[in-house]
Order: C-alpha cells, then structure tokens, then sequence
C-alpha cells in the first residue's frame, strides 16, 4: 500500500523545540503569540498525521501533549482564534486509502488529558464534576468508574443478533476505517456474543486492541533478526496492524483487546439491554464474552481516585501492556448524559497521566559494551533524562545493524523509551537533525575490555569479543564454563565462589585458578577451611586431564565437547591445534569453515595464547601423540574394546581412555564377550572377575602401554 505523502508541510518544525520568545522578531507580543500559535498548529498536524495516520511518530506523546497543551493555553487567551480545523477541536485520524470508510452513528471521541502525574490532580476533577452536576458539600461523594488508560487503538464493533458484522478504527471521530477482516484474527475478541448478547438488534462494543509488551518485544526482536525496522513502541505496532490491508500480515501480529464502553446501542424498548450505571455496562462486557480489565473499579470521591491513581501507578511497570494514564468516568449513565460533551471529549471523563515512557533526549556518545558471553553492544550515552518514572542515562541500541538502520549518531536528538523493566532503548532519531551530523556509527575492530580481535560471524546479527580467555568482561563466564564437570572437572568451584574469586581479584585467568594458596581462599566469605582445602584438591586433581577436556574448557566457540574430541584425536597434539591453518582444521571430520575459523582466531590472540602457556607453565598436562590420520582400520587399537577398572599406577581413568581411543579403541563401561581387554590397576572391581568367567584378556597398564606402543600381544597378567 503507497501511504500518502504529508499534506502539511512540517515548515515551522524546526523552531518548535525553541522556546517561544526567541521566534523571530515580530512587530507585538500579540503578533508573537499569534505567530506561535500558527507554528504550533503546522506542527500538529504534521505530527498528528505521522501518529493517527501512518501510525509512525516522529515524537514522543509527552511532547505532542506539552505542544497542544501551549496551544490550548493560547487559545484560551484569545478564543476569537480558535477555528474548526484546529487540532485542539479535532479528534486527529483520518481514513487511509484502500479502506471503505465507516460512519459512526455515535462519534468515537478522544478524552480530556490530566497531564499533572500527581494523584492529588485528581481531586480538581472530582471538585468539576461536583460544581457542574450542582452538588452541594452535604451532598454524598459521586461514584465513578477507574480504569487503566490501555495505549494502544479504539476499535468499534458492531454486532447484530450476537454476531460481529463490522469494526472499525476511530478515524476522525465522525468516520472511521472499515477493518473487518484485521479484527477477526485476534482471538480475544468473539465473534458470536454469549448470554443474552446474542437477543440483542444492533450493539457496538467500543474497546482498545493493544499488544502486550512481551509480544511487542519478541515481535521487534524477529524485525531485528531479519534486519527489518523495528516498531517504536507497542501503540503503533497495534496500530500498524489493525490498520494493514493485508490481514494476513494482521494475523501474524499478536494483538489483544480490552473492551471498556458502549457505543450504538439498541434503546431497551426495542429490546436492546438496559443500564444505570458504566459498572453495569463493564459486567455485562464481561458476561458477553469481552475480556475486561480486572483492575477496573468504583471508587467513591476525589480522594478514592487519587489513591486508585497511586496505586496503579506502583504496578505500571510489572503490568504486562503499557498504559499510559488511567481514565475516570462518571459511573451514573444518567449524570453522563447530563454532563454532555464538549467539541471532542466527554465532560464526564478525564485520563489522568503517569511520567511518559518515551522522551526526548541527546546521544553525548555512543559506547560498546561487552557481555559476559563477549557479546558486544553499542550503548548511547545520554543526557540524563526522565522517563517512565526514573532518570535514564544508558540506552541500548542493540547491535550495529540497529544503529545503522536507525541511523542513530552522537550530537542527535532521539526518542527513548523506558517501559516496565526492559531495559531503555533508543527507538528513534527524531527532527530536526543537527547540522553537521555527526559520524556513522562503526563497530570498534578490537574488544574495548581486552583489545582482542572482534568478529561477526556469517548469518549472526552480532559482534563478538574473540579474546575469550582474557577478557575482564568474560572472567566469570569463561571460568564457569572451564571448571564444568564435562571440561575441567573442579568440583566446588560454582557460580558463588567464582564471583568472590573474581570479584576480590583473586583470580583474573584461568590460569590463577592454579596459583591459588588456602589462605587466600580461608579468606573469602562463607569459606570454611575443609571446604577451601577441598577446592583446592579438586584444582590440583584437574592439573592431570586430557586434551578433549582441556580444549573444551578453553570455551572456543562453536568448540563443544565432540569437536573438540574430534580436533584432540586428529592433531594430538594442543601444540599443532595453537598453529594449524583454516584449511588443516578443516581436514577434522565435522569441522567446517565457521568452526576452523573459531579456532584460528582463538589462537591468534596473543592474551589466549598467553594464557594457555600459563596453564601449561602452572602444570596442567594430558597425554599427547603425534595425531590420527583418519583413516581409523589403521590406528593399532581400530575396532578394539577395552574395559577399565580397578587404578592404574600413572594414568588416570581420563588419560588411559584418552589414549585408547586415540589410537582407534573403544573404552566400555561393561566387560562382555565382545571385550578385548580388561586393563586391570589396584582394587579392581567385579569386572576382573567378570573378566576372568567370560575369558577376556587381561592386561595391566605395562601390557596397555606396550599395546599403545605397538606391540600386537603384551604378556596378560595373572592378578
Ligand atoms: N507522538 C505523536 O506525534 C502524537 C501525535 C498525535 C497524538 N499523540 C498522542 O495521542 C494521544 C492523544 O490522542 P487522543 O486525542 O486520540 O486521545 P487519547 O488517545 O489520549 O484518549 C482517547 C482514547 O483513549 C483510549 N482508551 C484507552 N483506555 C480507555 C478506557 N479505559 N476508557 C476509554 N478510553 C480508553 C481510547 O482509544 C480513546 O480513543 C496523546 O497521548 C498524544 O500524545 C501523539
Ligand atoms: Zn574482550
């Protein structure tokens, strides 16, 4: 679908931002305030047709509210200036092409903005109703209904003997969009009314489709994956799908409703329902099959909505949608109609604020941040702003690709937006642009943390720190990860200890880990002296390992447990692993071009290396030969079986396993007629007598050495 191009010029953008006492110089304060208000109309125009009609805002709604708040100010001054086509007279939607336009018998409004967030605002609307219902002080408090204000798009649907027969945007108020089709797909809203919903002519529910925040975050999470532009915050991803001509495209967006109103209805005599009161209104909602929001309730007086206001304000950051104020409404149908409206809201009705969850701001810089996983991410720099209750001064920009898109720069002005506890972002630049511009962003070549090389791998969206081993951002993860039972195996060294451990700076490497004595362990927190000595037993024991284990623990990526088998038996040697080419790596079964590249750049980073010598320096050792060729029916052991038990006087299980396989054997846990060899140490098991009933050969670690070595038939041993 072509959108239209805007038909106000966004001319008088520029001077918006400026305060008005500096617009150019005219003749009278009057002729100022009358050119202001001229300024002020172009721009919200222009902003009101980014926000209701492409559903793409180029500002946040905190400063949309603070422009028509000074243009109703100056209005106010001078009422002989207010013509019909202002934005303060007007509901702001128009009907895109493409879509049959809706008339709405009854018009669907806007609501009359509190934009003071404290609660006790509350009170001045309640003291209003008071004085325009008539009521005296002895009269009781008035009833009204409170609810979340939902951000996101009023829908009209009408039903007709139970059944939705049409819905439809909000348009301008008068006239809306026709968008059936779209609405159908959202599983929350029925399409067939229960109870006695279904005896009803012709009934329009009015109500707000919205997405969830965790579905507006998974939905820009795929955009990001496939490099498409991300949606700047759930209203207008709603929006945008609702309003789609295409409603597959609107199926494939999760979408939920809340209904809160009525609007044509039926009248009871001709058999339409009957109501009192808008809580009445809600239940039967809820009865017709409506999802209505559980946090709707009647309060009594000023004082009860100022505390319904607090209260749903210390919630708005867990709620699962984002809301952007609550709406009160005169509970009393009969006080409603009494109240009237007034141009394009309610007098009934007001949204009372909370902080905006987007503002404006400036990138002071953009700095890259390194993850525990040597993930890298760019993270603008701001001048401290407030947003969604808190003052934000970091705000991610998630990776390189996003910054381009966006086409984010330091010295910009940017929308940021801070909902519930996902972490701030930086949505968009937004007009006008400084002059000059600063630079494109760039990704840095090395890690900022550690200065290793940084990678970004075919098909990922994300840069990478590759200096694993050394990089202070990747100490904890990369320790974890080495002392796993499945690499290292050092038993007590969890996620708790390696945080003390890092945290003091104990330890930096790896290699420190080696280099640890018992009191400076005696000293940590919650460490006992056993369990210290304990610790220490288990690093000593993992000194001895094998090369699998050793190259896993090094934590190259895309280096798991098999490859790193695989790349053990191949080479055997760590010595010729460190050196070999992209090519010779790639000669291992199973190891493509990603994973030989992994390696190579691992080891290219001289601190890996350095590290890897400290280990080998601090003793950590594990057999070696001179490597496999692959062709495994020429290996001595191919298709030979061995079963260890009982302990061998040099070799430990891992490294007499380690070499039996390298040279094409087999280790199994159990001793069958298949078993070539039981390799029997001290304290053997009920496998050498299980050995000797079936009438396997029996070796000891002289007659598997000999094997190793070549020798086709070592002498058996009699244990
Ligand atoms: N960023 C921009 O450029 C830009 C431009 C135009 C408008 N806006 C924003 O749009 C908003 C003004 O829009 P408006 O005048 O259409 O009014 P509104 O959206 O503030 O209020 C009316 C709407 O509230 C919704 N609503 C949500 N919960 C409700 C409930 N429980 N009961 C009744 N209604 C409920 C309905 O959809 C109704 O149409 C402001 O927040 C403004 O900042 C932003
Ligand atoms: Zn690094």
């Amino acid at each position: 679908m072509s959108r239209p191009t805007s038909p106000h010029a966004p001319a008088a953008q520029a001077d918006l931002f400026a305060p008005s006492d500096t617009a150019p110089d005219a003749a009278s304060p009057e002729a100022r305030e009358r050119q202001r208000l001229e300024a002020l109309r172009a721009a919200l125009h222009h902003h009101a047709w980014r926000y209701y009609v492409l559903d793409d805002p180029e500002i946040p709604d905190a400063e949309y509210d603070r422009m028509f708040a000074e243009l109703q100010a100056i209005e106010a001054r001078h009422p002989e200036w207010v013509t019909p086509d202002s934005p303060t007279q007007r509901v702001g939607g128009r009907v895109l092409d493409g879509f049959v336009p809706v008339r709405h018998a009854v018009p669907m409004l806007s609501i009359r903005t509190e934009t003071d967030t404290e609660p006790a605002a509350a009170l001045a609307f309640d003291a209003r109703m008071r004085r325009e219902l008539g009521l005296g002080p002895d009269d009781p408090p008035i009833d009204y209904v409170a609810e979340p204000k939902f951000d996101g798009l009023a829908i009209g649907l009408l039903y007709e003997h139970g059944v939705l027969v049409r819905a439809a945007t909000r348009g301008d108020g008068e006239t809306g969009e026709d968008v059936t089709q779209n609405i159908r797909t959202i599983g929350q809203i029925p399409l067939r009314l229960q109870g006695d919903g279904s005896r009803i002519p012709r009934l329009e529910v009015r109500g707000e489709v919205y997405m969830r925040r965790d579905d507006f975050e998974a939905l820009n999470a795929r955009q990001r994956e496939r490099g498409e532009k991300t949606f700047v915050n759930p209203r207008n991803a709603a929006a945008g799908a609702v309003r789609q001509l295409d409603p597959a495209v609107a199926a494939s967006r999760p979408l939920s409703f809340f209904a809160y109103g009525l609007g044509e209805v039926t009248p009871p005599e001709a058999g339409g329902p009957n109501f009192d009161t808008h809580w009445q209104v809600l239940q039967a909602l809820r009865a017709w099959g409506f999802p209505v929001s559980d946090l709707a309730r009647r309060c009594a007086g000023g004082e009860a909505l100022a505390a319904y206001h607090r209260a749903i304000g210390a919630q708005r950051d867990r709620l699962p949608f984002d809301i952007d104020g609550v709406v009160y409404k005169v509970d009393r149908l009969d006080w409603q109609r009494r109240l009237g409206f007034v141009t394009r809201e309610p007098r009934w009705a007001i949204a009372h604020k909370y902080p905006a969850q987007e503002q404006l701001t400036r990138v002071l810089a953009i700095d890259v941040q390194v993850g525990r996983t040597g993930k890298l991410t760019p993270v603008a720099k701001l001048e401290p702003v407030f947003v969604g209750g808190v003052t934000v001064t970091n705000a991610t920009l998630h990776n390189a690709d996003e910054v381009r898109r966006k086409d984010v720069r330091v010295g910009d002005t940017v929308i940021v937006r801070r909902a519930g506890d996902v972490i701030p972002e930086v949505v968009a630049v937004a007009p006008p642009l400084p002059e000059p511009r600063g630079e494109p962003f760039e990704m840095p070549a090395t890690c900022p943390a550690c200065g290793s090389a940084v990678v970004r791998e075919e098909g990922e969206v994300d840069h990478r720190c590759t200096g694993g081993l050394y990089c202070p951002a990747q100490r904890k993860q990369a320790i974890l990860h080495f002392a796993q039972r499945r690499a290292m195996d050092i038993e007590g060294l969890g996620e708790k200890l390696v945080d003390q451990l890092v945290d003091t700076g104990l330890v930096r490497t790896v290699a420190d880990l080696y280099r640890l004595g018992l009191t400076a362990l005696v000293g940590l927190e919650r460490m006992a002296e056993k369990s210290a000595a304990n610790v220490l037993a288990a690093i000593e024991r993992s000194k001895s390992t094998t090369l699998a284990r050793f190259l896993f623990a090094l934590g190259i990526r895309h280096v798991g447990e098999s490859t790193a088998r695989d790349l053990a038996r191949h080479f055997g040697r760590l010595d010729a692993i460190m050196d070999a080419s992209v090519e010779a790596l790639q000669a291992v079964p199973d190891v493509g071009p990603v994973v030989a590249r992994s390696v190579r750049t691992f080891f290219e980073q001289p601190h890996n290396r350095e590290v890897v010598e400290q280990l080998r320096a601090c003793g950590v050792h594990w057999p070696e030969h001179d490597g496999a060729t692959d062709d495994a029916a020429a290996l001595p052991l191919a298709g030979k079986t061995f079963v260890l038990t009982g302990t061998l006087p040099t070799l430990s299980r891992e490294e007499a396993k380690a070499r039996i396989e390298a040279a094409g054997g087999k280790v199994s846990g159990s001793v069958s007629r298949k078993t070539d060899w039981v390799v029997a140490g001290d304290a053997p098991g009920s496998k050498l007598d299980k050995a000797r009933e079936l009438g396997v050969a029996v070796i000891d670690e002289a007659g598997l050495l000999a094997l190793l070595a070549g020798d086709p038939a070592p002498s058996p041993v009699s244990l």
